[in-house]
């Protein structure tokens, strides 16, 4: 049952919230206290509470698979709601250094009080999963308050209570880095069964991805040949190098997420990540029963598996610069207790430029992460430092500028060097 939570950020003063007003840049950060504060002068305020009227949005439901639907839904709303000058922005509210205490929504501000907009806002404040706030000038001097909103009668919103807003320093770790394990990466099966077995009500091609998976045959872990992932951002020459490793080695190539979950991966690239994430790791549990079958017979080289999905998943639910990425030596770069582990893992990497150069040369369809990837350099760098911070097996990284010859002959080498496992190579 959803639960109407009026000022979830007023509700603990325990709590921090983040308003990201530009995802490149650090966001900023603000507590509440019971009364107006005294001495809190900052720019800040006016910059982001100052233009027209600004409110909050959050969506309160216990359910998490609601939840992504209903966040996802809510960013839409609002920026349909109340016109294209207004600016929607990433907001947080979260204890800082409390794992999995991130309530994710969105801040708005420069709201014009017209028939449509005040339309909008009765609309936002009747639904009973959403915490609505506005902020107000709490006095003369550029101090403010955030007013926790209820619908009154005429529909028109009510304020509920008072809390005043302070400015706080940055906490030691990004807010985006508090939901990463088992919402953004999961570290576990069960983990991400859970959560495509949890929408497969409101997603039917999660019914079929569960009997795919539900079908796998349980890995074995009897003596094998060695196991060699290709890793690496796309366009990095992974598919190029993976197939002349087969030839060379006389290898079986894989690749994750397996052809069998082909069919519906079109469907979750476009879903919320809780969803999209969960069936990528799902699809290196389907990948990995293929590895346990196939090693047994032939050295198996595989296109992508694990850390793809790990650094993806971090890359992006970490918003801002690339040192707000969990520290080395985090537990979210840790390899999954119960999946099969690789005996190598190369990551390769070429400059921006050599990338770009091979995309163009390549053609080809690219998913909603690939464009992103290709606008969005910052982003770029955040999953290649996730992938080099990856333990237990650490990347090996391979400088792939050589051409795709002397890549191969540098990888053999490597190869040789680091694989000691039963089994001829
Ligand atoms: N394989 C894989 N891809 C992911 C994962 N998470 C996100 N992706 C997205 O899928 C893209 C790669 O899709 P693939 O079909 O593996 O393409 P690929 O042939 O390896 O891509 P290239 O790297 O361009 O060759 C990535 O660039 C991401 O946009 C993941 O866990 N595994
Ligand atoms: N070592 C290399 N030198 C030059 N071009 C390469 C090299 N490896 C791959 N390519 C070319 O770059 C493009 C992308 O390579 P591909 O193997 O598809 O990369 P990925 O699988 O990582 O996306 C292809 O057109 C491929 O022919």
């Amino acid at each position: 049952m959803s639960r109407r939570v009026l000022g979830c950020l007023g509700q603990c003063s325990s709590r921090v919230f983040a308003i990201e007003t530009d995802p490149k840049v650090d966001p900023v950060y603000f507590s509440l206290i019971k009364n107006p504060p005294t001495d809190a002068e900052m720019p800040a305020f006016q910059e982001i509470f100052g233009r027209e009227k600004s409110y909050s949005f959050q969506v309160c439901v216990e359910d998490r698979i609601q939840r992504a639907l209903l966040h996802d839904d809510l960013r839409h709303q609002l920026i349909s709601g109340f016109g294209g000058d207004v600016k929607v922005f990433e907001m947080s509210s979260f204890r800082p250094n409390a794992q999995n205490s991130l309530v994710k929504g969105f801040f708005v501000n420069g709201v014009c009080g017209t028939p449509e907009t005040d339309q909008t806002l009765s609309k936002l404040l009747q639904s009973n999963r959403l915490a609505v706030c506005t902020y107000v000038p709490g006095d003369a001097v550029g101090r403010w308050c955030q007013e926790p909103l209820r619908p009154a009668k005429d529909g028109a919103a009510a304020a509920a209570g008072r809390y005043g807003v302070v400015p706080v320093p940055s906490p030691d770790h990004h807010p985006s880095a508090l939901d990463i394990i088992n919402s953004s990466v999961f570290y576990n099966f069960i983990e991400a069964h859970n959560v495509m077995a949890e929408c497969a009500h409101v997603i039917t091609e999660a019914k079929h991805v569960l009997q795919r998976v539900d079908q796998t045959l349980p890995m074995r872990t009897t003596d094998r040949f060695p196991v060699i992932v290709i890793e690496g951002l796309d366009a990095t020459g992974k598919t190029t190098l993976t197939e002349s490793l087969k030839q060379s080695l006389g290898g079986v190539l894989l690749r994750s997420p397996p052809p069998c979950l082909s069919p519906w991966r079109a469907c979750f690239d476009a879903k919320p990540a809780l969803f999209r994430r969960a069936f990528y790791a799902l699809g290196n549990y389907v990948t990995a029963a293929h590895i346990s079958a196939e090693s047994a017979r032939a050295p198996v080289i595989v296109d992508r598996y694990w850390h793809s999905t790990a650094a993806y998943g971090i890359g992006t639910s970490v918003s801002g610069k690339v040192g707000n990425l969990p520290p080395r030596g985090s537990e979210v770069y840790r390899w999954p207790g119960d999946l099969l582990r690789p005996d190598l893992v190369l990551l390769l990497t070429v400059s921006p430029e050599e990338r770009l150069r091979r995309i163009r040369g390549r053609g080809g369809e690219k998913t909603r992460e690939e464009v992103e990837l290709e606008a969005n350099q910052l982003f770029r760098s955040k999953v290649e430092e996730a992938y080099r911070r990856m333990e237990d097996p650490a990347c090996v990284v391979v400088d792939a500028s050589p051409s795709a010859a002397e890549v191969l002959q540098q990888v053999l080498l490597v190869i040789k060097e680091k694989v000691h496992v039963q089994g001829s190579l």
